[in-house]
């Protein structure tokens, strides 16, 4: 029985991972380490409590005793999802993003080695370090070509920044001590449990809500979406197959630009909930300091290497999102009876 230390299970992805997981092998343990911050929410596992499979522990990742969870359980893999995820956030306040992203992960690193050393720079076998990254560490587009494992880092935004360098990390406790570790740099998820300050459920919440859609700029920036049990799915494959440290891509080549990404949620509501809810909604409003303007991932290695594919295209993956979103109220209130709330705009319409 392998046992998986996840650390950020109770956020977006790392949640859906524990669900991917736990719903498709019998026989693992999963060991879910998350701080609870904002972002962090209990219910999005909620099915899993009492499982003998799973066990929470409320820890930051920056905490150094975590040791006793390594010494508790035996760990085969560290799946580490745990950061500061929201690029608008740092912009505000990045002190926090160096502290979970850079240090947290320095931190799990140096436990992971130690747990599992059984000589110098030799580990116990089929242990995996899998840090989950994303394609914002390579910066921005134009109009043409995508991100290559190869090419150059060039983050802009202090939580893209952040990171980058916990990526060189991960790559410094391969190249430094041949720890065994993988990178995967993911495009933009979406799907279920996901926080609705990200752009698609804050959408589909504000249009049920009949409430302005904030949209940056000149709306013309592209995004890269994949469906997340697709991102869930790469992973998994990376910790069982990846080569030790190596950096694998995930995207699914699908290009849309924020407006259209807001019109096709529009129509779907328009069409299935309440008539009322119309483009007019959609509010330009100043845009997002050092804004990237296109990301577009190439997932050939990935592909080619490990027999990836994602499974579900986009026009099935947003109707999922958004009629898990409709039957999901109670998650939202949850949400929005607690302490978030939405970031204020300057409307820049005439
Ligand atoms: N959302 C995306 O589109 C996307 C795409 C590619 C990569 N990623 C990466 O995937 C990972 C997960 O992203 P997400 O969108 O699920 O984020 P999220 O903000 O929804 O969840 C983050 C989780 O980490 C926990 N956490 C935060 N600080 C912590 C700390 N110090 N110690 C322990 N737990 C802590 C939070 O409580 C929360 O449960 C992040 O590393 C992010 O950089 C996200
Ligand atoms: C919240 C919001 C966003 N936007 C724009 C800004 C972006 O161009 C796009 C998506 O924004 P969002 O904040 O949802 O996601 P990104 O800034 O692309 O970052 C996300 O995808 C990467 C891969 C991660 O790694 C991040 O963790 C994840 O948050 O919509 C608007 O126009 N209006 C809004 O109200």
């Amino acid at each position: 029985m392998k046992t998986y230390l996840v650390t950020g299970g109770a956020g977006f992805i790392g949640a859906n991972f524990i669900h991917y997981m736990l719903n498709r092998y019998d026989s693992i343990k999963i060991i879910n380490v998350d701080k609870l911050t904002y972002a962090g929410n209990l219910e999005n596992v909620k099915e899993f409590e009492g499982n003998p499979d799973y066990h929470f522990v409320q820890a930051d990742i920056c905490d150094k005793s975590l040791e006793d969870v390594f010494n508790k359980y035996d760990i085969d893999y560290v799946v580490n999802f745990a950061a500061e995820s929201h690029v608008d956030r740092s912009i505000e306040d990045p002190e926090i993003f160096v502290k979970t992203n850079v240090l947290g992960t320095l931190n799990l690193l140096n436990l992971a080695k130690k747990s599992w050393s059984v000589g110098d720079d030799l580990y116990k076998e089929g242990r995996k370090f899998l840090h989950v990254s994303t394609d914002e560490v390579y910066g921005s587009l134009g109009d043409t070509g995508f991100f290559e494992e190869s090419t150059p880092i060039d983050p802009h935004s202090p939580y893209s920044s952040s990171k980058a360098s916990s990526d060189l990390m991960v790559k410094a406790y391969f190249d430094t001590y041949k720890l065994p570790v993988n990178i995967t740099r993911c495009s933009n998820n979406y799907g279920p449990y996901q926080f609705p300050e990200k752009l698609i459920p804050l959408i589909i919440n504000n249009c049920l809500k009949g409430k302005d859609l904030p949209l940056y700029g000149d709306g013309l920036n592209i995004r890269d979406w994949l469906y997340v049990e697709d991102h869930c799915k790469a992973i998994d494959m990376v910790i069982n197959k990846g080569n030790p440290g190596e950096v694998y891509n995930v995207g699914g080549h699908n290009e849309r630009t924020n407006i259209d990404i807001m019109k096709t949620i529009i129509h779907y509501l328009q069409t299935h909930v309440d008539a009322n809810i119309s483009e007019k909604l959609i509010t330009y409003v100043t845009d997002r300091k050092g804004h990237d303007r296109r990301y577009g991932i190439n997932p050939e290695k990935i592909k080619r290497e490990l027999g990836w594919v994602p499974d579900t295209n986009f026009e099935d993956g947003i109707v999922k999102t958004i009629e898990w979103y409709l039957t999901s109220q109670d998650w939202i209130k949850n949400i929005e009876d607690g302490s978030y709330q939405q970031q204020t705009y300057v409307n820049v319409q005439e």
